[in-house]
């Protein structure tokens, strides 16, 4: 039986049993709050197994939408069902109380550990119990950035030139979902696995399935009761097993022989630059850890960080361009950002370097904009209460242990009152405000004789405010990626990713507008960006 059959019967049987246990359980039993109102909760036969399902499908961002308006300008929280366990949502003012708890009253990794149930997909409790690879991104992969952007390019040049092709006569439809996952899969694997492995298909594609399989199994396996969990686990991550198994194949030879090449390197006193990966980077992490240092562990430890980096980077870029073509002024955004690409490349000799990268303030304000108004999230900061005395907000709200609280990332996202014109996407909404800033920068620096005592408060205000608006900076009015300490670690290459994705397709090709963006699926809590939606290119002759 193949595999996406097979997910099929799981999920049959996993209805079924949701259907039983559903029907028992009252959905408001959830949560220990009295005092919150609800939205979205059906009365009557059933209501409660229909609440629950309601939850799955596509009204969910509406629920969301309705208690924002309803009661998040006025600085109350409210519930939302969920299927398995349903979440107080804060107003965004309360983004920063959330921040500032410690690990040991709110939780980030627990809220990860119940909402995709890593314990059992991950196939490894330890992956996401002890997570090292997080600490190797934000400790390694941040601090080597500048080192790799060279490679980065190289490789979505490679990759988008692979899967656009070359004509530069006629147009071709390619479908975006699909080639910037392929594209994506490449560039991130030439930073986690190097050039050896990061182009051939027989890894990447069960890495990619992998990464599915975590989604998919997860989402499946919360609609059984968590008390048959361990029971029925071993079934829905058959694929997950059967997709590591295949990229084992390629990954557990590439890490023994970089095991060997590392000590090889330490014996001879020759240092080996060009080892410089996240494999590397992840073995001598571990080098002194019995558990963790073994070359299966090490795999399944990239295929996690595989999975924490292809999806969420595959999606932007598939958003990025859907809202950039889509827009009545995609002429005119990349007239403006190749203008920018390439007075960047000259000023530094045609090298991509950080410094190159900083100046591309336009395209990184295209990147942020799309991760605005295209989240893929609905709600953000997810935490859990595990602090056993519970949580209490600045507002006196107490929330006790077991609750499941987040916020609205779609609605702040989407609100008038922070973004002017919310909804619409404006590539440069971001640029202006730091261009400006960087005019009267200049502006104070040719007076500066004049002018050195007497830069105004407002002035300075307003510089750091520009400052802040880059696509790696998180906000309680920016969640795209989080915010606080347990925000994106790999925010930072994605972002890099992105820009330099952008800057080689509009300097590379022409794409045709599109007259309507296609629309993204909300589902459950997720919104997915069009999977099978095409777009014309054209190679531009250099
Ligand atoms: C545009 C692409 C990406 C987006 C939008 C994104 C978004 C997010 C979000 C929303 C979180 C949860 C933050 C929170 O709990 O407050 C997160 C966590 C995480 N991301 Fe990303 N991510 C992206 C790319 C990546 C990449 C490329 C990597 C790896 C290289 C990565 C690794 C991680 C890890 C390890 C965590 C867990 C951090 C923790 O709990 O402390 N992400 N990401």
């Amino acid at each position: 039986m193949a595999f996406d059959q097979l997910s099929v019967v799981l999920a049959g049987l996993a209805i079924l049993i949701a259907v039983g246990y559903t029907a028992q359980l009252t959905v408001k039993s959830d949560v220990g709050v009295d005092s919150l109102p609800w939205v979205g909760l059906k009365t009557g036969v059933f209501g409660g197994l229909r609440t629950r399902i309601g939850s799955l499908g596509t009204g969910v961002l509406a629920i969301l939408e309705a208690g924002y308006r309803k009661y998040s300008a006025s600085e109350i929280s409210f519930i939302i069902p969920r299927f398995d366990k349903s979440m107080v949502i804060l107003p965004g003012s309360q983004v920063k109380w959330i921040v500032d708890q410690a690990d040991s009253v709110l939780s980030a990794p627990q809220a990860q550990r119940d909402s995709l149930l890593t314990d059992y997909v991950l196939l490894d409790p330890a992956m996401a119990r002890n997570p090292i690879q997080e600490v190797i991104i934000r400790r390694h992969l941040t601090r080597s950035l500048g080192s790799l952007i060279e490679e980065i390019e190289e490789e979505l040049a490679v990759g988008v030139t692979h899967y656009w092709g070359t004509d530069t006569d006629n147009w071709t439809d390619v479908g975006v979902c699909d080639t910037m996952a392929k594209v994506v899969a490449r560039a991130s694997n030439r930073i986690f696995v190097g050039p050896s492995l990061c182009r051939n298909d027989d890894y990447l594609g069960p890495a990619g399935s992998f990464a599915n399989d975590v989604a998919l199994s997860g989402t499946l396996l919360k609609l059984v009761p968590a008390i048959f969990q361990p029971l029925v686990a071993w079934i829905f991550v058959l694929p997950n097993r059967y997709h590591l198994y295949k990229a084992s194949k390629y990954l557990i030879p590439f890490v023994k022989q970089r095991i060997q090449d590392l000590k090889d390197a330490e014996r001879s006193g020759i240092p080996r630059e060009d080892l410089n990966d996240y494999t590397t980077w992840h073995i001598q992490e571990v080098e002194m850890d019995a558990v963790e240092n073994t070359p299966q562990k090490i795999a399944l430890r990239i295929m996690t960080v595989n999975f924490a980096a292809i999806h969420t980077s595959t999606f932007t870029a598939t958003n990025i361009l859907f809202d950039i073509y889509s827009s009545p002024l995609a002429d005119i955004y990349v007239k403006e950002i190749r203008e920018e690409v390439e007075q960047a490349l000259l000023e530094s000799g045609g090298k991509w370097d950080k410094n190159t990268i900083a100046k591309l303030i336009k395209t990184d304000s295209a990147v942020r904009e799309s991760l605005r108004i295209s989240t893929f999230m609905t709600t953000g900061m997810d935490r859990v209460v595990v602090d056993p005395h519970g949580a209490t907000m600045s507002n006196g709200l107490h929330l006790p242990q077991g609750t499941r609280l987040g916020t609205s990332t779609y609605s702040i996202h989407h609100d008038d009152s922070i973004y002017d014109n919310a909804m619409t996407y404006d590539a440069f909404r971001f640029s202006r405000p730091r261009e400006a800033a960087i005019a009267a920068g200049k502006v104070r620096s040719e007076g500066e004789e004049k002018m050195q005592c007497s830069v105004k408060k407002e002035d300075l205000a307003k510089l750091l405010e520009a400052k802040n608006l880059a696509t790696v900076t998180t906000s309680d009015t920016f969640l795209s990626f989080g915010h606080g300490r347990h925000a994106c670690p790999g925010r930072f290459f994605a972002a890099t990713e992105m820009k330099l994705l952008v800057a080689y397709i509009m300097m590379n090709y022409d794409v045709k507008p599109l007259a309507v963006r296609p629309p993204n699926t909300y589902i459950a809590g997720s919104i997915i960006p069009p999977m099978k939606d095409i777009v014309s290119v054209r190679r531009r002759k250099s």
